[in-house]
């Protein structure tokens, strides 16, 4: 996890909100009430994944992908696929939704403005998966401060140029801890963390450790939890994985 000095000096309060790829291809008009709401009292950032979308992208080339830990292992002949998908499908089309919701959004990912600078993760394990260094917050908060809504893809870039996929849940809580959102909210097609049959409304370290480890909490809901995890350890005072109508769990401390 990356520390960054504050520059939240006059600032309106930030929250960044994660879409998740099955999410985003179904927002209805109930979401853009909610998210104009939003923008009354916040400066509003949105990340974004795109699994599904990769997922058919890569079936119609006929590469099978397999994950570990809930991340992608990105082959060399995957991450042209992701990074097109993700940057030239998933993240103009959010762009169009939003701009016709009336909002001024505009389109990013890790290769603009430096925004997203990684190294591998792991490259044995995992390939072309990207572990964030730094991000160009300043660049978000001018955007914010000249009135748009950063929509930001998961791409990351390295040094010398190599796209790097990341996931979306790990790069929204590097955004709200870089630009210190004041809430993050990971946005997924469930109502937060059900537990044998039960949604919690709350949830803490202790509960999710275990969660996890007697295979209660797996797949994509890992990344989703350790985001969420470290966020609230960094001090970003609401953590939430929420549905689209932004009900689901509170991530809280103890
Ligand atoms: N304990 C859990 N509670 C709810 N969902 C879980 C849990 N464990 C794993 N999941 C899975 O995590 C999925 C959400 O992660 P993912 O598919 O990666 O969503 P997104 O595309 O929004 O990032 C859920 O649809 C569900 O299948
Ligand atoms: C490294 C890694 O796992 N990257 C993800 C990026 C997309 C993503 O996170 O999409 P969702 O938000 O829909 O899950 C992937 O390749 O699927």
């Amino acid at each position: 996890m990356t520390t960054y000095k504050s520059t939240q000096v006059t600032a309106r309060k930030r929250i960044v909100i994660k879409l998740g790829g099955s999410t985003l291809e179904q927002l209805n008009e109930q979401f853009f009430k909610n998210f104009k709401a939003l923008q009354t009292d916040y400066d509003l950032v949105i990340t974004h994944g795109g699994g599904p979308a990769i997922n058919r992208a890569l079936k119609k080339a006929n590469i099978e992908s397999t994950t570990v830990n809930g991340l992608r292992v990105t082959t060399d002949e995957m991450i042209d696929i992701v990074q097109t998908t993700l940057i030239g499908e998933v993240n103009p089309y959010l762009v169009s939704q939003l701009t016709r919701a009336g909002i001024q959004a505009i389109g990013l990912n890790g290769f603009d403005a430096k925004l997203l600078t990684c190294t591998h993760l792991d490259e044995a394990v995992y390939g072309h998966v990207g572990e964030v260094q730094t991000i160009a917050h300043e660049a978000i908060e001018q955007l914010l401060q000249a009135g748009f809504v950063p929509v930001i893809a998961c791409i990351g870039a390295t040094d010398n140029g190599q796209a790097l996929n990341i996931n979306g849940d790990t790069v929204a809580s590097e955004v709200a801890l870089a630009i210190q959102a004041e809430s993050l909210l990971l946005v997924t097609d469930v109502s937060g963390i059900r537990i044998e049959d039960t949604w919690q409304t709350e949830a803490t370290k202790k509960q999710i450790d275990t969660w996890i480890a007697e295979g209660h909490i797996y797949g994509g809901m890992i990344p989703k939890v350790q985001g969420a995890l470290d966020c609230l350890a960094a001090g970003i005072p609401t953590v939430q994985i929420v549905n689209d109508q932004l009900t689901g769990t509170t991530i809280v401390g103890g």
